[in-house]
């Protein structure tokens, strides 16, 4: 045998208010949506048929025509509506089977021209009422009678005949205990403001109008320059900043109208950029999330849409394959904006810049006419100062950029020095963004910096120099041996500059390997030694510059000058040899400090008894020498 199944009210009423919205606010929001639908269907009825709306000059604009009125009286809250009406037949079928809908079609598909389509919005006046009660008179009838609907919270309902002279429903909520405040008049007239202030229709609360001329970005302006300063008072009302500039939105297979307005000031990237949408008219939220690409979180914006879909909450938008195509035409129409102002207003595109590049730069690690506007437009830092990197491939042909910051900081003095033009790609995207500049220009060459690499361009000395420095290189070697580096010694600009610390990336991989084992257990240990095996060994180097006066002093100390007093003291080592060894290790303590490098113990310990040792014989008196 077959049964119907049974609705318990009160859960469903719970449902609804704990899980499906987020608050009962939307009450208002439901009942007004059921009069502008009922306005729409007696709209659509035949014009001059039996129900239908003679066309007035609003309809002819395509707006639904008809007036809501909302009204606070004696503790109540009435909605009005001169909408289709229901038949006592509809009233049964329709208001009282919770899930049915007159806004499907035959299929179950929500029908286009209207705001509801699930059938349980009416429940939702049970978050703040007992008892909901409407009066309704259909247009359709022929009888002119008018029903009178009430129904329960806990599931009851009953049908009797009501009082109503014009075709058209009104419902009434007496508020339940505690929920006054929600149906208090300032708070509906807000309500009904924030909702539906852009409804297609006449909508007032206690007589005062609430909507307008519709949306602003719809309506006709004399000139463009008044339409901005009229959307730039939209944007200060809504937002409360003062839009660095307004792009119009447009997709219209999605019904899509609106503005996005650009922020005037920077914001993080990972800020939710979220938007204020509107569905026919009808707030869906303050906050819709998914609108925009991600990349877009520097516009904040207003749209209306016919065709996107809420969830059933009406909160949110239901993730569809027409909100992903809509997602990327707006991206689509923000890039276009970008690329307008780079071709017709160089300055503006620049002040932009300055305020959003990063997310510019991340347009770009994807976009290719994004890519060129970063190529052409943006400054990088490099060697040679700030410049864009068109500029920069331009001035050095062989250029190289480094990946991070501190690298760029250490080499770009004497990089630029030897004619080597460096790039810092050290910032957020703008290593991936270099990489990617083959993608439009198939000519660049920038390669990353090898630091190693550096010493090719420095100048070797004569020969003869070479050979009479030779015990003194020797000497500087064994000083710094055991700090796991290999002196040389060059001519090399700039002058200023005594010493330098190179790491090459197989060499900076080595440190890292050998940190990583002092710190790692036995089984580790041969894991990482096996590695630390195959790396191929390239020693960091300490490049001494001979063009530098104070190095070139160092280079002249003899072996056999006079000890220092605590070098005996502070460990083995040829006597002759203490000089040369607290010179050269001062060299490297500083070339590392300068050179911002992470110092191991070993490293620090060297640079204070460099220091104390030579600060020693710097004062060292000889009449006081055993
Ligand atoms: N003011 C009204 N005038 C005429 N018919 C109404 C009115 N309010 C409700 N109805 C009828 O009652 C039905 C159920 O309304 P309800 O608000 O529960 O659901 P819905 O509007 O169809 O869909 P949704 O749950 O998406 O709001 C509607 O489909 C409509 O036929």
């Amino acid at each position: 045998m077959e049964q119907a199944f049974q609705v318990d009210l009160r859960g469903v009423v719970d449902l609804l208010s704990r899980h499906l919205y987020s608050s009962p606010r939307v009450y208002l929001r439901e009942l007004l949506q059921n009069a502008v639908d009922a306005i729409t269907a007696r709209g659509e009825a035949a014009p001059g048929g039996v129900g239908g709306r003679p066309p007035t000059s609003d309809t002819a604009r395509g707006e639904a025509g008809g007036t809501v009125a909302v009204e606070t009286r004696d503790g109540l809250l009435r909605v009005h509506d001169d909408g289709i009406g229901l038949t006592e037949d509809e009233v049964h079928r329709l208001l009282a089977t919770i899930g049915r809908s007159s806004k499907r079609d035959e299929l179950g598909f929500a029908r286009h021209d209207f705001l509801g389509q699930f059938g349980i919005g009416l429940l939702s006046a049970f978050l703040v009422a007992d008892e909901i009660e409407v009066v309704t008179r259909s247009a359709r009838s022929t009888t002119g009678t008018a029903v009178k609907w009430t129904g329960f919270a806990d599931g009851r309902y009953q049908v009797e005949p009501g009082e109503r002279d014009e075709p058209g429903t009104t419902v009434t909520l007496r508020p339940r205990p505690g929920s006054a405040d929600l149906l208090a008049p300032a708070t509906v007239a807000e309500l009904a403001r924030a909702y539906g202030s852009l409804l297609p229709v006449e909508l007032t609360v206690d007589g005062a109008a609430i909507t307008g001329d519709g949306p602003p970005w719809q309506a006709a302006y004399p000139d463009p320059a008044r339409r901005r300063r009229a959307l730039d008072a939209y944007c200060r009302d809504l937002y409360g900043f003062e839009p660095f500039d307004v792009i119009e939105l447009n997709v219209p297979e999605a019904g899509l109208t609106g503005v996005a307005f650009v922020l005037p000031q920077p914001v993080t990237p990972s800020a939710r950029a979220a938007h204020r949408v509107y569905l026919k008219r009808m707030l869906l939220a303050e906050n819709v999330e998914g609108l925009l690409p991600e990349w877009a979180f520097f516009v904040r914006c207003v749209v209306d849409a016919g065709e996107l879909r809420p969830t059933a909450s009406r909160e949110a938008l239901y993730e569809d394959e027409l909100l992903e195509a809509t997602r990327d035409a707006l991206g689509e129409q923000l890039r276009q904006w970008l690329v307008r102002l780079s071709e017709t207003d160089p300055a503006r595109l620049r002040g932009f810049l300055r305020l959003h590049q990063l997310g510019v730069k991340a347009m770009a690690v994807h976009d290719d006419d994004m890519l060129r506007i970063v190529d052409r437009w943006l400054e990088f830092e490099t060697s040679a100062g700030p410049m864009t990197l068109a500029e920069f491939r331009k001035r050095h042909a062989g250029g190289r950029y480094t990946t991070n910051v501190e690298e760029f900081r250490r080499l770009s003095a004497v990089s630029a020095a030897q004619g080597v033009g460096l790039v810092n790609g050290g910032y957020v995207h703008d290593t991936e963004i270099i990489e990617r500049l083959p993608d439009i220009d198939p000519d660049v060459a920038l390669r990353r910096l090898d630091p190693a690499e550096l010493t090719t361009h420095f100048g070797v000395l004569d020969p003869g120099t070479e050979l009479a420095l030779r015990p003194f290189l020797a000497a500087a070697q064994r000083a710094v041996d055991r700090l796991g580096c290999e002196v040389v010694l060059r001519d090399f600009d700039p002058p200023s500059l005594p010493a330098l610390y190179l790491t090459s990336r197989a060499a900076r991989h080595q440190a890292e390997l050998e940190e990583a084992r002092e710190l790692a257990d036995d089984l580790w240990n041969d894991v990482l030694g096996a590695m630390n095996d195959a790396v191929e060994r390239d020693r960091p180097q300490l490049v001494l510059n001979h063009r530098n006066p104070l190095t070139r002093r160092v280079t002249m100390i003899k072996p056999g000058a006079p000890p220092p007093a605590a070098s005996g003291a502070a460990g083995p080592g040829p006597a002759e040899e203490g000089l040369i060894e607290l010179a050269v290790q001062a060299l490297y303590g500083q070339a590392l400090l300068l050179g911002h490098h992470p110092l191991r113990a070993a490293d620090t310990a060297v640079l204070n008894r460099s220091f104390l040792g030579l600060l020693d014989w710097a004062v060292h008196d000889p009449e006081a020498t055993p």
